[in-house]
């Protein structure tokens, strides 16, 4: 699979042969008698990111796979081979995988000449690599090095330059540094919310957005360091995700004054999964610092 318009290549974890007797057919005479099914399965993953920690739960098993393949084959009897591809397919997405191959083989179908196998193959992307639907999606600015007004205006024009539909630009809001524990004092961040509609990957959408970073004079080195600009994805309608690489919504939206105030600037009636960000908003005020000022040169919708 062509992966390098994502940044960086994916793995896959697969199981092949997985046999079993069944009587999917079409026709009559087959339901009375088993034959076999083949299954081969390929999911692709991130495997960096489970080999870090040496954690299977970061990844997809053959083992899993070999289940799914297994209770789709034995279960009911359906007509087609197509069938069987497709729902071992939806199981695996199920479990996380970015992506799936699954050829189904059924070596003895009911064929007058002789030959050697019939099978079908699909691949079917998962909800981060879907690209053609279009999604509604929110996107979190910020930067305290440089000159941050600049560079939040220069990063929105080149995110109108992607092929998106920008929907909303919040005001630009001079913001108090949330810092880590025993963090040193940094410069007060200029934060602003984006949002916009796309038909690009979830995957796709944050390559660009990592891409305008690095030009934009993104280094990364220190965890919640200082930085000339941040691009954020807090939400993909639709779209949840565990994935390291992309978590869906933004696992620290919820908590942030800085992003939600802005948002609810543009989308006051706005949900971060399932909770309004209204209420969010209520229930954060006492306890985190509050957004400052507006800054000056804000972009306007
Ligand atoms: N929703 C998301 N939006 C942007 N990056 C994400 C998201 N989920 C996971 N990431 C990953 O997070 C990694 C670290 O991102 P970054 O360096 O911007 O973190 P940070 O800004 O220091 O902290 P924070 O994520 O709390 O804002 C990136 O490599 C990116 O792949
Ligand atoms: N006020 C504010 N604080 C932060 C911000 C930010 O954008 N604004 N970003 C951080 C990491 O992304 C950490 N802390």
């Amino acid at each position: 699979m062509e992966t390098s318009r994502f940044g960086f290549s994916f793995d896959s974890v697969k199981i092949t042969g997985v046999r079993v007797l069944a009587s999917h057919g079409v026709f009559a005479e087959e339901r009375e008698r088993c034959v076999p099914f083949i299954a081969d399965v390929e999911a692709l993953i991130d495997a960096r990111c489970a080999a870090s920690g040496d954690e299977v739960a970061k990844t997809v098993s053959y083992a899993d796979l070999a289940d799914d393949a297994e209770s789709v084959l034995s279960s009911g009897a359906v007509n087609l081979i197509e069938t069987l591809a497709e729902r071992i397919a939806q199981k695996v997405l199920a479990r996380g995988a970015l992506a799936v191959e699954v050829t189904v083989h059924k070596p003895e179908a009911p064929v007058r000449q002789e030959f050697a196998d019939a099978a079908v193959t699909i691949r079917r992307d998962g909800p981060l690599l879907a690209s053609g639907t279009i999604r509604h999606v929110v996107i979190g600015l910020g930067a305290n090095l440089g000159d941050p007004v600049q560079t939040l205006n220069w990063a929105m024009e080149e995110i109108r330059r992607l092929p998106v539909h920008v929907t909303g630009v919040s005001q630009f809001v001079q913001t108090t540094p949330v810092l880590a524990p025993g963090q040193a004092a940094q410069p007060n961040y200029v934060n602003a919310v984006l949002t916009l509609d796309t038909a690009l990957a979830p995957l796709e959408l944050l390559a660009k957005l990592q891409e305008i970073e690095v030009r934009g004079g993104r280094v990364r080195h220190e965890h919640w360091g200082a930085r000339y600009l941040d691009l954020d994805i807090e939400t993909i309608e639709g779209v949840r995700s565990d994935y390291e690489r992309l978590t869906l919504p933004h696992p620290r939206a919820d908590e942030r004054l800085f992003v939600l105030e802005p948002w609810a600037e543009i989308e006051p009636e706005a949900y971060l999964a399932g909770e309004p960000i209204s209420e969010l908003i209520d229930g954060l005020a006492p306890a985190v610092a509050p957004v400052t000022a507006p800054a000056t040169g804000e972009a306007g919708a």
